[in-house]
């Protein structure tokens, strides 16, 4: 696959505090890859670095396509996570001055605004002032301005933040047509949920480094177990004493049972003795959220897979 944007290896410091270390990940035409991570990882500063908001102090970040060129920005759109835009202005009129600003004809830009504003559920508000918005509605304003001229990059900073349920499905879907349509998608976020659907990669970085690297269905496969909820009348402890079980949570009477990697479900299943009360019963494989907690309390070795 084409890398559209190549980070590496770079590292950052403020002051005498080391915030990024070898920070190394492709992202390539077409696919959405995701940085995951808590407040203060590092997301933003890497994002900051991409866009030439601040420096590396090593490494680099490379453009394959325009190698040698400087940073073009005309092919990048950016989706800042401070959010602001003019209060004043309406809100065509301030889509359309992002447009011009990265030189893209305004006739195509005012048709695209008025279809995206449509899809967005803002139809009708084309004159409203940015200030008359609600925070929702003048996020999107800021999504259409970051996309409006069909960038070849498309960098969102905490796309989500501050959206409603309804308008995060939204945003999750346009990302992943732009995405279909061949656009190369970065999106940071401190909600693994959210992005485990639909990312196909994922770098995760937890103070400053990275902790795993690589496709989604690699990561879930190398690290993410199964785990049983079970509801029912069951002591804790001959829940743990069933073969294969790493740790059991309980309370009440439902217990979730977190199984060894090596285990076969249906196998695991078929073991197990009559005596375990069952009135539900479910397995699914551990969530993003999950694998990153082990491996940040270095339960789990982290890495890079199949990237
Ligand atoms: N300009 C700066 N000067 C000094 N320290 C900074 C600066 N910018 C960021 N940092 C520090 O760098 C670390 C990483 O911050 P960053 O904003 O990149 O995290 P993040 O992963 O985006 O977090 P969040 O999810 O909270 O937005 C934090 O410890 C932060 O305090």
């Amino acid at each position: 696959m084409e890398p559209v944007l190549r980070v590496e290896g770079i590292g950052k410091t403020f002051k005498d505090t080391r915030v990024l270390s070898n920070i190394a990940f492709d992202v390539h035409k077409g696919e959405i890859m995701a940085i995951l991570g808590p407040n203060g990882a590092g997301k933003s500063t890497t994002i900051r670095n991409i866009m030439g908001i601040m420096y590396p102090d090593e490494g680099q970040i490379v453009f394959p396509g325009y190698e040698g060129k400087a940073l073009p920005r005309h092919r990048i759109g950016y989706l800042p996570e401070e959010r602001g835009l003019y209060k004043g202005v309406s809100v065509l009129d301030i889509i359309l001055y992002f447009a011009e600003l990265k030189d893209y004809p305004i006739k195509k830009a005012k048709e695209r605004a008025l279809s995206y504003l449509e899809k967005f559920d803002l139809k009708g508000k084309e004159k409203s002032k940015v200030e008359e918005l609600s925070k929702g509605m003048a996020q999107k304003v800021q999504f259409i301005a970051s996309v409006i001229h069909e960038p070849e990059l498309l960098i969102l900073d905490e796309p989500f933040s501050g959206l409603d349920p309804v308008s995060q499905d939204l945003f999750k879907k346009e990302i992943r047509e732009l995405a279909n349509k061949g656009t190369a998608i970065l999106l940071s976020s401190h909600q693994m949920n959210l992005v485990e659907e639909m990312c196909d990669r994922l770098f995760m970085i937890y103070k400053g480094e990275r902790i795993i690297y690589g496709k989604i269905q690699d990561v879930k496969e190398q690290y993410a177990n199964y785990k049983c909820t079970l509801v029912g009348s069951n002591e804790e402890a001959s829940l743990q004493a069933l073969p294969s079980v790493t740790r059991v949570e309980s309370s009440g009477d439902k217990a979730i049972v977190y199984l060894d990697h090596e285990v076969e479900p249906a196998v695991w299943l078929r073991s197990l003795p009559e005596t375990v009360d069952i009135r539900e019963l479910s397995i699914a494989r551990v969530s993003l959220h999950e694998i990153f907690i082990d491996v940040a309390q270095g339960k789990k070795q982290g890495g890079t897979v199949h990237a």
